[in-house]
């Protein structure tokens, strides 16, 4: 499972992971898992055995699942043209039926099968699912995308009892059983809240927030609140990255302890984020 580790990392993964279990034990840590780090099949294995073993040694993953360039790529297969106005989708009726065909049709059903593999048991629940998603429409222009109105943890906190892994599609539910688009991040981040996580985990496709973000080696290791916003104002952090960091931002300052931002692109980011010291992308504190 951890082949890829220099023998110094595997000795680290281990010795890090036996306090690792008895701080974490039972407690909750949200996932999420973005599109543009499912792209490489061997990836994609290598990011669920990496969850596998997080749920072995007695922690409760919970995966918000992403899929915004499989969304595209069937968009672009129905001759529609993916649009976005400040990194969301502009959601029409159509794009809606196809975004909801690819999460929670296509994407939350493989990761359970890779999960299957491992002999973990996993659901996949779209967050229309017993109201887990409450939302209603963001803005005019957006279309149906929407602002999470409420999280109803309920559901996912049952499934998590029965022993399941919960895959959550990013799916939320209007008024009248309409459905909404939500950004990955902005519900992996609400759910994190609502379960009361240990930590929100998410997994991109850059090493972590750069002081220059042409540069990988630049990571920033570890940030708080105040430093978070520093970064912002000064034009530092940028683009997608800003939704993401308000995502943290708002998990660290309502009880979530840990954020981290990790490159789901490196082979077991998971474990080396988690299990060592430094860590390998960007971790987030209040
Ligand atoms: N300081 C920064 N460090 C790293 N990435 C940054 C920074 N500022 C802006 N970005 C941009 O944010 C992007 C990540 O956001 P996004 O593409 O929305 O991720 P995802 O598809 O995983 O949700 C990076 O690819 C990068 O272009
Ligand atoms: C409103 C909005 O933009 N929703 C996203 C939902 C999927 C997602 O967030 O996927 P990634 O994490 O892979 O980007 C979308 O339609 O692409």
């Amino acid at each position: 499972m951890v082949n890829q580790l220099t023998p110094q990392q595997k000795a680290h993964v281990l010795l890090e992971s036996l306090s690792y279990i008895k701080t974490f034990h039972k407690q909750i840590v949200v996932i999420k898992y973005g599109g543009n780090a499912m792209i490489n099949n061997q990836l994609k294995e290598c990011v669920i055995r990496d969850i596998a073993l997080l749920k072995y040694i007695g922690i409760n993953p919970v995966i918000v699942h992403g899929g915004g360039p499989e969304i595209n790529e069937l968009m672009t297969l129905y001759k529609k043209k993916p649009e976005f106005i400040n990194g969301l989708r502009v959601t029409d009726e159509e794009t809606m039926k196809i975004t909801e065909m690819v999460l929670t049709g296509k994407i939350a059903p493989e990761i359970v099968s890779l999960f299957s593999n491992h002999d973990i048991k996993a659901l996949g629940l779209s967050g229309k699912d017993g109201n887990i998603i409450k939302a209603k429409q963001k803005s005019e222009e957006l279309g149906l995308v929407g602002e999470i109105t409420s999280i109803n943890p309920e559901l996912i906190l049952s499934v998590i009892e029965k022993g399941y892994v919960p895959v959550i599609s990013p799916i939320g539910i209007g008024e009248t059983g309409e459905s909404y688009n939500i950004n990955a991040d902005e519900v992996a981040g609400k759910i994190a809240i609502s379960l009361n996580a240990k930590k929100l985990i998410l997994i991109t496709d850059v090493a972590g927030v750069l002081e220059n973000h042409q540069d990988p080696n630049t990571v920033i290791s570890a940030l708080n609140i105040n430093e978070a916003y520093s970064y912002i104002k000064k034009g530092i952090i940028k683009g997608g990255m800003i939704p993401k960091m308000f995502c943290c931002l708002n998990a660290v300052s309502n009880g979530v302890e840990k954020c981290h931002i990790i490159d789901g692109r490196q082979f077991h980011s998971i474990l080396l984020e988690v299990f060592t010291d430094t860590g390998i992308g960007t971790m987030i504190t209040a």
